[in-house]
């Protein structure tokens, strides 16, 4: 199997062997921790062997509900917010034609979202747009209890039985929540919806190979036995039995915690290829709600080259000097443009006709790389050797894998996010939540 590989030449410069020497112990008794399952957070630990975990059996129902939902929907709106739906879209995003939400004839069904926002204009729009269409529901929420999602579900799910009778709705909508609690949980019981469980162990953002991606993922059309066959394959090379400087998962960890204590505080995830976007948003969720607390934490941020080239390239070049960049670098594209001659070359491109358009795209990965590290940035490059599930579902642990090791090294709980409930408990008390009357009270007297 050919894999991902990630590439920390371009970090010598600014972390010197000694210091990631330093490191070495420190990645592997993190990596070790989370094996012997005795860190901090590790009641969250269920994500470490999910994909070799994931049973036949599992995979069969997910295929089979995926079935049913392209067999029915022309449009199926997949509801859920952070972790509830950064990884499907990231996957999907990546593996889908770029214009597929415009294409007349389909084979599959178009996912959309909902439940990720809470803006009235969202809604109606895509109220809107399912009115007369053929739509089904994967109604994604771990607690079960999520404002956003639960808002989107209410509506939708009202709407899809005004349009198709409550019997046929019910055939249409699947719940993916916590096996016991919480009112999606309820709700789907009362309503004899089809249900997956996310495992109380694996928190929001470590469960893309849990139903709550892969059941979108292979409504989508795409192979979650690849998906899960990659992530497996990286659940071996990212053991703690993998010498460090063979454990990419170990090495990733340890070079950002050593650029982070030299004073580079910002990771900036970049890509070369427009379907990766929503892969950075995944990476941002992950890093973000795990390391981000006790006052410390990498800042994760992402751009998109070229685009971003000609709006942030500036400030990476020239900006203050505390970041460093991870580059995703796809070696191989799926098709072929080359670009053509032109006898008059009035707009000078001749010098690139018959190159291919990837070729262009490699060379501005190249020269930027030399352009930032030759300017003050760190980077870091993970290769990948095409878009496909399979190096998709290894990046995805790769990253889950790393960024656990990368907590403890930190020395923080890299699986809770408390800080996201300060926020919470503001709006239900704007909004007079019952139950809430002390704080609404509280917080009127601050307005
Ligand atoms: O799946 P849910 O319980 O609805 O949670 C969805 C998301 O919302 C929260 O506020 C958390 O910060 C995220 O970690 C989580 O992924």
């Amino acid at each position: 199997m050919k894999t991902i590989k990630l590439n920390i030449d371009k970090t010598s410069n600014f972390v010197s062997k000694d210091v990631l020497d330093s490191y070495e112990k420190r990645a592997n008794d993190a990596n070790s921790l989370l094996h012997e399952g005795i860190g901090l957070g590790n009641d969250f630990l269920g994500w470490l062997h999910l994909p070799s975990s994931i049973s036949e059996a599992e995979i069969e129902e997910l295929e089979a509900t995926a079935k049913t939902l392209r067999d029915n929907c022309e449009v199926v709106v997949v509801i859920g917010i952070g972790g509830s739906y950064l990884g499907a879209k990231a996957v999907i995003d990546a593996l889908s034609c770029s214009f597929d939400a415009m294409q007349a004839t389909r084979k599959n069904p178009l996912i959309v979202y909902a439940g990720h926002n809470i803006c009235e204009d969202y809604l109606f729009e895509l109220q809107s747009f399912l009115k007369n269409k053929k739509f089904g529901i994967i109604s994604i929420s771990k607690s079960g209890t999520t404002t956003e999602p639960a808002l989107a579900f209410r509506l939708l799910r009202e709407q899809l039985e005004a349009q198709q009778g409550k019997a046929s709705a019910q055939q249409l909508i699947v719940a993916v929540t916590d096996k016991a609690r919480g009112a999606l949980r309820t709700l789907a019981t009362q309503e004899g919806y089809k249900t997956f469980v996310i495992e109380d162990s694996v928190g929001g953002r470590y469960s893309v190979l849990t139903p709550v991606g892969l059941l979108p993922i292979a409504v989508a059309g795409f192979s979650i036995r690849d998906l899960i066959a990659g992530a497996m394959h990286f659940e071996n090379l990212c053991g703690p039995e993998i010498p460090f400087d063979q454990n990419p998962a170990a090495l990733y960890a340890a070079v950002r915690n050593a650029l982070y204590q030299s004073g580079k505080k910002t990771e900036i995830l970049v890509n070369f290829h427009p379907k990766l976007h929503y892969f950075n948003e995944w990476w941002k969720q992950l890093y973000g709600e795990s390391e981000g607390k006790e006052n410390k934490g990498i800042f994760p941020a992402a751009v998109d080259f070229t685009t971003d080239l000609h709006s942030m390239g500036q400030w990476i070049q020239q900006g203050e000097r505390t970041i460093f960049e991870t580059v995703v670098s796809v070696q191989q594209s799926n098709h072929e443009v080359r670009v053509p001659s032109d006898e008059a070359n009035l707009d000078g491109l001749n010098y690139l006709a018959g190159k291919r358009v990837d070729e262009v795209n490699k060379m501005a990965e190249l020269g930027t790389m030399i352009a930032h590290v030759d300017g003050g940035v760190p980077n870091l490059k993970l290769e990948l050797p095409e878009l496909k599930e399979l190096y998709l579902g290894q990046m995805i642990y790769f990253f889950e894998k790393a960024c656990g090791i990368s907590g403890y090294i930190l020395g923080i709980n890299p699986f809770d996010q408390p800080g996201v409930e300060d926020y919470k408990k503001n709006m239900f008390a704007l909004l007079e939540k019952p139950g809430y009357e002390e704080a609404t009270k509280a917080i009127k007297a601050k307005l």
